[in-house]
Order: structure tokens, then C-alpha cells, then sequence
């Protein structure tokens, strides 16, 4: 029997990840080739023409899972039954900028939004937040959205996962399909700390650990962290904007394995609300090593953590405090 169709709504779809992520959706890259879907587009009044823009595009698509479009510029139309909520609108930081620089002008967005998805989306909606500050900004929306669950808040730090992943496939010569289980833990921002630690490599002898294959401890405890830390600072500089294929692309994975689930043996990093899992102060969205099933995820325990790494998780968790008391004098 046919599937019922699923409500999506990007926020900020007029932007450049908007772009490069409602034809992913709409083609079933998000939520798999048999599920039809309604997309929800939400722009601001500048936007509004660039938006339709967008909404005629995918018409003329003729994507054969797209059973509907909703553009709008206002908030309670744009939340009205969503299922899935991809949070990007916002403004991206330039040039020279760190991420929460851009704090002031987008905490106040998730504030009036979460009212919104809290008192018009269906229930059990699942939220993504893609746009920066990320951790924050969902945070933000967690607190000022009561009666939404937070197992169903969460940010992207997909795109720091599959950075990590694909920088350790090129190094050690494999398809980057052949990596898993890497980590990024903490904030998207320069702090993060993404961690091989656990992380294998498929051989035709069997999964090997990622350290025993690079032999190069050296460039794993230092160049490959900071090239996946600034990786989004090294786009901004060639492009003169932000990463968006990728940051699309990314999305799509975290909805894509939140919803259906992870493979067998394999963890993804997702920004979720800390329980004090790990030594990480509870109460903060940060990235952890997740499975999912069931629509579900769970965080993943009992992993080691060496001196080095707890230093790095410490760190980054320090960030998220200070950007937590930022967020509430910006508001
Ligand atoms: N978490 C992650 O991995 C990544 C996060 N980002 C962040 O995603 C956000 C979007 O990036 P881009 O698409 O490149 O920016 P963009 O500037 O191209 O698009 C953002 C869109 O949001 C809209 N917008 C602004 N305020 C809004 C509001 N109140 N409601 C709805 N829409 C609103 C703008 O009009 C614009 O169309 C930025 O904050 C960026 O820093 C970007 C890449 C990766
Ligand atoms: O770096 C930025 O400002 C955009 C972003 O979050 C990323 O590419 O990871």
C-alpha cells in the first residue's frame, strides 16, 4: 500500500542549503524512494519572491514523490503538521568570523520559531537544527518549545562526521564507504573534537582500527583534528560562502538514519541533549556517537576515553556553557 506522504519543512529555503536540499528530499535521498513527501518552505518578506522561485523549480522537477509545496513567509502556516522540521534559516558567518558570531542575530529566530513548531507541528515532530550557532541555536528551541520531547531536538554535526570520514579515507588510500565510527563530539565550532580513537577501516581482512592503518599518529592527533575543525572557515575562504552541498547532503544522513536507523555495528555523531553521558555537564546539545532505531537514537556508551580526548571533550562542553549564558543575554 502506498505510503501516506511525510510534511518537511526547510526553513530558510530561499538560502544556498535550501537550495541544494529540497531536490535531495524531494527525490527520496532523505526518507528512501518509496516515501512521498509535502515540502514546507519558510523564507522572510525579502526572500518571498526568490522563494517561489524555488517552489516553481521544483514543480517543473516533476519529482514523482513530491505530492505537494507550501511556500510562505509566515512561521504558523509554514510549522502547521510538519512531521520533520529542518531548521537552516539564518545568517552565515563571513570570512574571519567564528560561528557564534552570528549568535545575536539567530538565537532570537529558534526563540520565536520553537513557539511555533511547539504549538503547530504534529506531534512527535523531529527537529534538525542546521543553522549557527548550531548546538545552540537548539538548544534555544528545546528550551522555549516545552511540549516538545528533547529526544526530538537535535543539530547537525553530521557534516563534521562525514568531513572526519572522508579525510581519513583519503589519507589511507580507501573508499570512503570502507570507513565508519569516527566521532565528533562537543560543538560545531572550532572546539569540536573529532576523534578516530574507535573508528575502523574495512579490509579484506576484516575491520581494522583507523590508527593501526594510517600509522601516523602524529598527523591524527594533530593536522587531521584541526583540518576537520577549520574545514568549514577553509570553504568560506575558496568559496567567499559557506559550505552547502555538503551541509545539504549531510542533513539528508542525519534525518535518513534518525528515522530509519544506523546500519549493524556503525555510529553516527548526532547534537543531542547531554544526560551527563560521558562526564559532559547535562542540560547542553552536544554531539555524541549515536545509534538509531525505531525512529530513535541512543547514546552510545562504554567507549574509552584517554587523557588527551577528555581534555578536548572538557573543552568543547566549556564552549557550549559559555555560548548557553551568551544565547540568554542575547535574547
Ligand atoms: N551545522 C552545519 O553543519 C552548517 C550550518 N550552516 C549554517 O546554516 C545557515 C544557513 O546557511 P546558508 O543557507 O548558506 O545561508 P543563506 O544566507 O544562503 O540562507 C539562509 C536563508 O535563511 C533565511 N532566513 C533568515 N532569517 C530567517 C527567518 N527568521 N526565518 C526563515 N528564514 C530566514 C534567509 O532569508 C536566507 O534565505 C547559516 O547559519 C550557516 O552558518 C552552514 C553550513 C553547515
Ligand atoms: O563554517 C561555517 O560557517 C558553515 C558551517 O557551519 C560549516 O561549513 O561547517
Amino acid at each position: 500500500m502506498a505510503k501516506d506522504p511525510v510534511r518537511i519543512l526547510v526553513t530558510g529555503a530561499a538560502g544556498q542549503i535550501g537550495y541544494a536540499l529540497v531536490p535531495l528530499i524531494a527525490r527520496g535521498t532523505m526518507l528512501g524512494p518509496d516515501q512521498p513527501v509535502i515540502l514546507h518552505l519558510l523564507d522572510i518578506p525579502p526572500a518571498a519572491e526568490s522563494l517561489n522561485g524555488v517552489k516553481m523549480e521544483l514543480i517543473d522537477a516533476a519529482f514523482p514523490l513530491l505530492r505537494g509545496v507550501v511556500a510562505t513567509t509566515n512561521v504558523v502556516g509554514a510549522c502547521k503538521d510538519v512531521n520533520i522540521a529542518i531548521m537552516v534559516g539564518g545568517f552565515p558567518r563571513k570570512e574571519g568570523m567564528e560561528r557564534k558570531d552570528v549568535m545575536s542575530k539567530n538565537v532570537s529566530i529558534y526563540k520565536e520559531q520553537a513557539s511555533a513548531l511547539d504549538q503547530y507541528a504534529a506531534e512527535n515532530v523531529k527537529i534538525l537544527v542546521v543553522a549557527n550557532p548550531a548546538n545552540t541555536n537548539a538548544l534555544i528551541l528545546k528550551e522555549f518549545a516545552p511540549s516538545i520531547p528533547e529526544k526530538n531536538i537535535s543539530c547537525l554535526t553530521r557534516l563534521d562526521h562525514n568531513r572526519a570520514l572522508g579525510q581519513v579515507a583519503e589519507r589511507a588510500g580507501v573508499s570512503v564507504s570502507d570507513v565508519k565510527n569516527v566521532i565528533i563530539w562537543g560543538n560545531h565550532s572550532s572546539t569540536q573534537y573529532p576523534d578516530v580513537n574507535h573508528a575502523v577501516i574495512t579490509t579484506q581482512e576484516g575491520e581494522k582500527p583507523v590508527r593501526a592503518i594510517i600509522a601516523d599518529n602524529a598527523w591524527l592527533d594533530g593536522d587531521f583534528i584541526t583540518t576537520v575543525q577549520q574545514r568549514g572557515a577553509a570553504i568560506i575562504k575558496a568559496r567567499k560562502l559557506s559550505s552547502a552541498l555538503s551541509a545539504a547532503s549531510s542533513a539528508c544522513d542525519h534525518i535518513r538514519d534518525w528515522v530509519l536507523g544506523t546500519p549493524k555495528g556503525t555510529w553516527v555523531s548526532m547534537g543531542v541533549y547531554s544526560d551527563g553521558s560521558y562526564g559532559v555537564p547535562s542540560g547542553l546539545i552536544y554531539s555524541y556517537p549515536v545509534t538509531c532505531a525505531g525512529g530513535e537514537w541512543t547514546i552510545f556508551q562504554g567507549l574509552s576515553i584517554d587523557e588527551f580526548s577528555r581534555a578536548k571533550l572538557d573543552a568543547t562542553a566549556a564552549e557550549l556553557v559559555e555560548e548557553k549564558a551568551m544565547a540568554y543575554l542575547c535574547l
